[in-house]
């Protein structure tokens, strides 16, 4: 009696469980469904935004400037569309490989245009998606893109997100081995070898002779599909963050005139646009600007505590209240900085390391490593009597002024 009663009893906690797990079930079946319209709302309103600050300029074109015709309204809105050739591989890429439902605004008009040929200038803002605009042509074409990227922990991060999707890329930079560096060069020329892009810093193209005539012996098989030029500002000595390396950068475009350049950039104005140009031999690139409004930043100024201790000690319990589980970067002056706030910072129980010029590159590349898996929550920055700290989506670091504002 007792034991049916029992059994009964069980059943019927089973049934309430699984009449509310159903509900649950439906309830995220309805969420679900909010959300993917919240998305396609959004993306309706972002392309509205764009939309607006393309009729806004003068011409999305910096031909107008020179006072050559410039590329019409209805020409660029033409490279919008998907009806090129490439057009369904485009799609195919960007869902199977990339693993992405739709493309953002003005991301399919930069890579229709560097598709077709054209030299583009893309100006974006941090974080909207500017990589994928040679990264998924890189795939649609014959041969290897060369990207120019000025941060060895750029090229690492663009690395190892490729290598997550299977996307076979190589990188070249001061700290590579000769026999590394040997076999990406062989690479380079071979067809059997399938680089899809080769990551390498402004200063490997100025000093490695090698280099530019493995370049040049890709360029004449063919191989050489697009030069990308990330952080295209760095080339003007108007931008904030001049590297003179980027100077030499022209010698790209007049050795390899029939590859299509694509400069990226978060940060250049028009002036400093006009200069690159030039600097990088480019004729009559396309400019594509994307709108500024970042609804998901948010900015907060704090006044810095003369005591170090006691700015450190701010730091500290702005971290864990507001960041607890979130990791990012704190830019500092100097390498003693990096080293001593991220000391101070560990002493108060977060994970923090430094990053830094000087530091060995395998200690570099682990800290990057770490601290992009969430193993270390914090890199730092001071200036001057204010605090400026900058949490990007999920990591904070200890590093040195940084080179590029990204
Ligand atoms: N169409 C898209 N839909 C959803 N996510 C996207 C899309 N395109 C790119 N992303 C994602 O946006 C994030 C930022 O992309 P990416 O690093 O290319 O930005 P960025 O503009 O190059 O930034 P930065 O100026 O820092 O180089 C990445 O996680 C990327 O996967």
């Amino acid at each position: 009696m007792d034991g049916g009663a029992g059994t009964r009893d069980v059943q019927e906690r089973l049934d309430t469980v699984e009449a509310e797990l159903e509900e649950v079930d439906l309830q995220i079946a309805v969420l679900q469904q909010k959300k993917a319209e919240l998305h396609r709302r959004r993306d309706a309103l972002l392309q509205r935004l764009e939309e607006a600050c393309d009729a806004a300029q003068p011409s999305s074109s910096s031909q107008a400037s020179r006072g050559e015709p410039a590329a019409s309204r209805q020409e660029m809105q033409r490279f919008d569309g998907s009806d090129f050739p490439w057009s369904q591989e485009v799609v195919q890429h960007l869902q199977d490989t990339f693993h992405l439902p739709r493309f953002r605004p003005l991301q399919l008009r930069a890579i229709n245009l560097t598709l077709s040929g054209r030299d583009v200038f893309l100006v974006m803002p941090t974080g909207r998606g500017k990589s994928l605009c040679y990264q998924l042509p890189a795939l649609c074409s014959k041969g290897l893109t060369l990207v120019v990227t000025p941060l060895v922990s750029l090229m690492e991060d663009q690395l190892m997100y490729l290598q997550s999707i299977s996307v076979s890329a190589a990188m070249l930079n001061a700290s590579s081995s000769k026999e590394h560096a040997k076999s990406v060069m062989a690479g380079m020329t071979d067809p059997t070898v399938p680089f899809r892009l080769v990551y390498v810093t402004p200063e490997k193209i100025a000093k490695s002779k090698l280099l530019m005539s493995r370049l040049e012996k890709a360029y004449k098989a063919e191989l050489l599909s697009r030069i990308a030029v990330d952080e295209v500002h760095c080339c003007s000595q108007w931008g904030h963050d001049f590297r003179p390396d980027y100077k030499l950068l022209g010698i790209l475009k007049r050795q390899f005139p029939k590859v299509p350049l694509i400069g990226l950039t978060a940060t250049a104005t028009s002036t400093i646009l006009k200069d690159c140009e030039k600097i990088l031999s480019v004729r009559q690139p396309v400019t594509i600007t994307a709108s500024f409004n970042r609804t998901n930043l948010y900015y907060e100024v704090r006044v810095k505590n003369c005591d170090s201790d006691a700015s450190v000690e701010d730091m500290a319990s702005l971290i864990k209240s507001k960041y607890q589980h979130q990791s990012g970067i704190v830019y500092v002056f100097s390498q003693k900085d990096a080293e001593s706030v991220s000391s101070a910072l560990q002493k108060r129980g977060i994970l923090a390391s430094p990053y830094h010029a000087n530091m060995d590159p395998t200690d570099k590349s682990h800290v990057h490593r770490r601290w992009s898996t969430n193993k270390i929550q914090v890199f730092s920055s001071s200036l001057g009597t204010v605090y400026v700290m900058g949490f990007f989506d999920v990591h904070v670091n200890v590093v040195t002024p940084p080179i590029t504002t990204g």
